[in-house]
């Protein structure tokens, strides 16, 4: 398993950027335009508002899954009996956001957005062309103008010794939507699962920009893009004391958007939802 650093900038990137992408179902992203100084920036704010009382009169809508989501609520991954143990806020343009947190949050969601447009034509350009046409619509159309995509801002809290016993930040899991894009988190923990099983760090220096595959790309590429299982693991030494902060955009194409002879976006969730009992 060997997930690509890629230049941005350079010339072959897309060609390097998609071959990351199908071989491992991660590739990384150097000299990209969305700015560290933004993130920081996010990753600062939005660590005071978790540890301010805040947080609490944004408790999340069960119906339209936004708002606050507090670690005794946070989500199992599939297969796993315990609670990851984290918190985190889902910010929707349409959605509930703390007032004082609106303007830098909306902008990042629209800057990652248009990025994840242009990454999504270099998918589609590399794509094999047995596999390029089973896309119904060009892969940055399905996610124009769609009121599914998801930025998640995620706290993982400091260790304080009570944490349960074989419980860990984040399960190993995969994403459901069609790719994902995550600056590298403030702390480490981040890894990927091989083919081989074995689980490697994703390359997450700060100012690294994490694309990953989620099942919906893989099922509309007939499985030639591979949705990975990834985790967070539990901090060491020094960084047991620290707050982790992370902050995945779940691109969602529109729900009528159709990714197989089997679904459509919408039908494709619910089945999803319902394997998580969650609907
Ligand atoms: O916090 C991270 O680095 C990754 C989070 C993640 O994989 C997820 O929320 O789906
Ligand atoms: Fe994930």
């Amino acid at each position: 398993m060997n997930v690509q650093v890629v230049d941005y900038l350079a010339a072959d990137a897309p060609q390097k950027f998609v071959e990351s992408l199908h071989k491992t179902g991660f590739g990384v992203l150097i000299n990209h335009p969305i700015k560290q100084s933004l993130v920081e920036s996010i990753y600062k704010n939005w660590l005071a508002f978790f540890n301010s009382q805040e947080k609490e009169h944004y408790a999340f809508d069960p119906e339209k899954q936004d708002g606050f989501f507090s670690t005794e609520i946070s989500e199992t991954a599939k297969g796993h009996s315990q609670k990851d143990i984290k918190e985190y806020f889902h910010i929707y343009p349409w959605g509930r956001i703390p007032p004082s947190l609106k303007e830098e949050i909306l902008h990042y969601y629209e800057l990652t957005s248009s990025l994840a447009e242009e990454l999504l034509d270099w998918v589609e350009k590399h794509s094999p062309i047995d596999v390029a046409t089973r896309y119904s619509e060009p892969l940055s159309n399905m996610i124009k103008n769609t009121p599914n995509t998801l930025l998640r801002v995620l706290h993982y809290p400091p260790f304080e010794g009570k944490e349960e016993v074989g419980a860990i930040r984040a399960a190993a899991h995969e994403d459901i939507n069609l790719l994902t894009i995550l600056p590298a988190a403030n702390e480490p923990g981040l890894q990927v699962q091989g083919t081989d099983d074995k689980w490697v760090n994703v390359p997450s220096d700060f100012g690294h920009l994490i694309i990953n595959i989620g099942d919906m790309l893989q099922e509309a590429s007939g499985g030639y893009f591979p949705s990975t299982s990834h985790r967070v693991i539990n901090p060491t030494g020094n960084s047991k004391s620290k707050s982790r902060v992370s902050l995945p955009l779940f691109l969602h194409p529109r729900s009528e958007v159709v990714l197989s002879e089997k679904h459509t976006q919408a039908s494709y969730l619910l089945e999803r939802l319902k394997e998580l009992g969650v609907k």
